[in-house]
């Protein structure tokens, strides 16, 4: 881990954790909300650092809405979705008055405002932080990823779908890594199968395992894989915890073992 004596807000956070994708849709956002919840299903106090300016959608899935955030001497103090305050929310949603203004936004302006919310939010204690990315190797990540490296970053997870694995955008998610010295602590596979709603079987729709051949490839960890369930994506919309209202399905079971292994592979290092 990546670490200087200056913690700052991040000094009190054990391990931060950047989820990528190489292109938009492939369930980035999802993936970070439910791993959030799935970390904290298992008592750990978790933080979502949401930076995806072209669409801060975690707010949405944990319907918090848009809160008006409040400063407190260190900095920006997150929103909490719960009274044990053990999910810590900071989007940059909250920032903006209007949903489309920072797709406006000039290069400068983006980066010193990803700087500044990088390094001025008081998250206190936590277990993990979760940063959710915009998709793709723009300048946005550099910046999220050089405010972080000032702090500490332990890595990130790569979000793919069976689809996208072979494609172009992946292959420069990879290299972006490797350049920026950035870890790859694992890759998922989202939306590997499709789960009926009406029998819960789930069938192949596309080839499978094109996730754990790209981990090979990257010599990175395969972390599992979680298939498109309309459950999920109904609790998603709903702003419903899925991890609480579905704990026997297989669908849970993909993301608590994702984030198990996750864990895991943060103790050891
Ligand atoms: N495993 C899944 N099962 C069902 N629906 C899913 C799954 N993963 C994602 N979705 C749905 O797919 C849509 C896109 O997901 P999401 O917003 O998480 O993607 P993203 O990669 O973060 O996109 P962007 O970065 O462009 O915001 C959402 O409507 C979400 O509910
Ligand atoms: S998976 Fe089962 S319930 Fe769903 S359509 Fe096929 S047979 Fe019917």
């Amino acid at each position: 881990m990546e670490q200087n004596n200056d913690g700052g807000n991040l000094s009190q956070v054990q391990h931060v954790v950047l989820v990528l994708s190489g292109k938009g849709g492939v369930g980035k956002s999802t993936l970070t909300t439910e791993l959030a919840l799935a970390l904290r299903h298992v008592g750990k106090k978790v933080g979502i650092l949401d930076v995806d300016l072209c669409g801060p959608s975690i707010p949405r899935m944990l319907n918090v809405g848009r809160p008006e955030v409040h400063q407190c001497d260190s900095g920006w103090v997150p929103v909490y979705t719960d009274a044990q305050k053990s999910l810590a929310l900071m989007s940059i949603g909250f920032l903006l008055e209007d949903p489309d203004e920072a797709v406006i936004w000039r290069g400068p302006k983006k980066t010193a405002l990803i700087g500044q919310f990088v390094s001025d939010v008081a998250w206190g204690e936590l277990d993990i932080l979760l940063v959710d990315t915009p998709p793709g190797t723009s300048d946005e990540h550099l910046a999220v990823l050089e405010n972080l490296k000032k702090h500490k970053v332990d890595g990130a997870i790569l979000v793919t779908t069976p689809q996208a694995v072979s494609t172009g955008d992946v292959r420069r998610e990879i290299t972006f890594c490797k350049k920026t010295g950035l870890r790859i602590l694992g890759i998922v596979e989202n939306m590997s199968g499709f789960v009926c709603p009406h029998c819960s079987e789930c069938s192949n729709i596309f080839s499978k395992g094109g996730g754990e051949e790209l981990a090979k490839l990257t010599e990175s960890a395969y972390l599992g894989s979680v298939p498109l369930d309309p459950l999920l994506s109904r609790s998603i919309e709903e702003g419903k915890d899925f991890i609480q209202a579905f704990p026997d399905s297989a669908t849970f079971s993909a993301i608590n073992s994702i984030a198990q292994i996750l864990l895991a592979s943060l103790q050891k290092a």
